[in-house]
């Protein structure tokens, strides 16, 4: 139950403005400034009362964002909105795990004030002691915005789905990482040409390493898994590769094997516990998944009663992001309240994910190795004595061979292998023996295959 804090009145006969502070004036804080200006009399009419923008706070007074903030109360430390009279709602849209995020959300759930925010990083590792922190003030905290942008997934597997036994969540999470290998596999582009224009279009966190290394993502899939198991998972557990080892040559292998390669965040409840984990996947290209392109994230959810869902749409950008948070302010001005974790805060204990010696996969792998007699048939004896069967190989000639060792007549080439489901831990031993043998030049890449 939301106290009197959100807006001071009863519910019911709440016609009073929510007053709101926003703490962040990027991409998405200016997008909500400009969300709420521009559909004002609809967001006022579904909130039941007119949604104000009161204070502001952000690092650079003077910057142009294109939005007005005259008459608006600015503080240099954003930690002061929590306490800022004027202000019913705390909106934090800066980042990250710690510093003045963490602080300024902190101060408003224990001043009693409800928060709003886009931030994945803090809930994801701090979630479990901001639920509790918010349900002894009795106030909200929400985060819609922090999954998926403007894909309504918190309010899926949270409410929609509340009444199943979920056994499954995950899909695209990072508009960023979709992005970058959509325009690598469509034209070929290079990946820093690509990054750099994500990061123009708004859509790449402060530091795009937290995109391109799957942490981003990771942060979204220990949400979901979260919200869908019914208890926080430990951020530490959860296995997360990015997309920084996938070479133009596993595009195109991909594609020859009737394949697109997709970062995917996968969450699975097990007899034997919990997966959660971010990494590439090639996944089948007729698959629905497999169609979603560019900024575009999907959320794919299995539980028992529903079947299996996919919601498509935008996973970052001011406009999508901005309607996800203004669509938490609207549930905060009517009152209704949802616990973090959909269920009571009080005792509950983190879940720790298996960890990838548990996984069990099939598996592309690509070598790079010397093109001479013998050499399929060491990386295959390996295989057998790990109980890796194949499904496919493919070995490619390709016109732009070099020798890598100096010897003329002795060029490299690409060899690529596809497994028949095997356990992680036999695959790892025998890549370790696979990358020691002569004929293999360099450290061989290994890529998941997930059905989609
Ligand atoms: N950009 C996107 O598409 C999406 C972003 N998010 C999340 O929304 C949040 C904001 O992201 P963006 O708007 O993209 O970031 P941004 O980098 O464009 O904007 C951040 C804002 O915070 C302000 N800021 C930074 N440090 C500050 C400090 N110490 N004190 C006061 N203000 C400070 C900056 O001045 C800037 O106005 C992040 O948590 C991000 O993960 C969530 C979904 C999508
Ligand atoms: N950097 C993120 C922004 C949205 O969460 C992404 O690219 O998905
Ligand atoms: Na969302």
């Amino acid at each position: 139950m939301i106290a009197d804090s959100a807006g001071g009145q009863a519910r019911g006969a709440i016609t009073a403005p929510l007053r709101i502070g926003i703490a962040g004036l990027g991409t998405v804080g200016a997008g909500l400034v400009k969300l709420l200006r521009g559909n004002e009399t609809i967001v006022a009419a579904r909130a039941g009362r007119p949604i104000t923008i009161t204070a502001v706070a952000a690092r650079d007074r003077t910057r142009d964002r294109g939005v007005d903030l005259s008459g608006l109360t600015w503080h240099d430390d954003a930690a002061a909105l929590a306490t800022d009279p004027d202000v019913d709602v705390v909106v934090e849209l800066i980042g990250g795990a710690e510093g003045v995020a963490r602080r300024l959300v902190t101060t408003a759930l224990e001043a009693g004030r409800p928060v709003v925010t886009a931030n994945k990083a803090l809930i994801a590792v701090h979630g479990a002691e901001l639920a509790a922190l918010a349900e002894r003030a009795g106030v909200p905290l929400m985060f819609e915005a922090a999954v998926a942008g403007g894909i309504p997934a918190i309010k899926t597997v949270r409410e929609g789905l509340a009444a199943d036994r979920l056994t499954r969540v995950g899909g695209i999470l990072n508009g960023t990482c979709n992005y970058i290998m959509t325009a690598m596999r469509e034209s070929g582009r290079p990946f820093a040409d690509v990054l750099a224009e994500a990061q123009a279009l708004g859509y790449a966190e402060a530091d795009p390493s937290t995109d391109v290394d799957g942490i981003d993502a990771a942060h979204k899939l220990a949400i979901l898994a979260g919200l869908a198991f019914g208890r926080p998972v430990a951020f530490a557990s959860v296995h997360v590769e990015g997309i920084r080892g996938i070479d133009a040559l596993d595009l195109d292998f991909a594609r020859a094997l009737g394949y697109r390669i997709k970062l995917l965040g996968l969450a699975r409840r097990r007899d034997d516990g919990v997966e959660a984990r971010v990494h590439p996947c090639l996944v089948p290209e007729k698959a629905p998944i497999a169609q979603v392109d560019g900024v575009f994230n999907a959320v794919v959810v299995e539980g028992a009663f529903v079947g299996r869902l996919m919601l498509e749409g935008r996973g970052a950008g001011e406009g999508p992001t901005a309607t996800a948070v203004a669509a938490d302010l609207i549930d905060v001005a009517r009152g209704s309240a949802v616990p973090v974790w959909g269920r009571s805060a009080d005792g509950l204990t983190q879940i720790e994910a298996l960890p990838r010696t548990a996984f069990h996969e099939e598996y592309y792998l690509r070598l790079n190795v010397h093109d001479r007699p013998g050499v399929i048939a060491d990386v295959t004896a390996v295989l057998r004595d790990h109980g890796v069967s194949l499904r496919s190989m493919l070995q490619h000639g390709r016109a732009d061979a070099v020798p890598q060792d100096g010897t003329a007549g002795d060029p490299s080439v690409p060899l690529v292998l596809v497994t028949h489901r095997t356990r992680e831990s036999a695959m790892m031993e025998a890549l370790g023996r696979i990358a020691a043998l002569s004929a293999v030049i360099g450290a061989p890449a290994m890529i998941r295959i997930d059905p989609g």
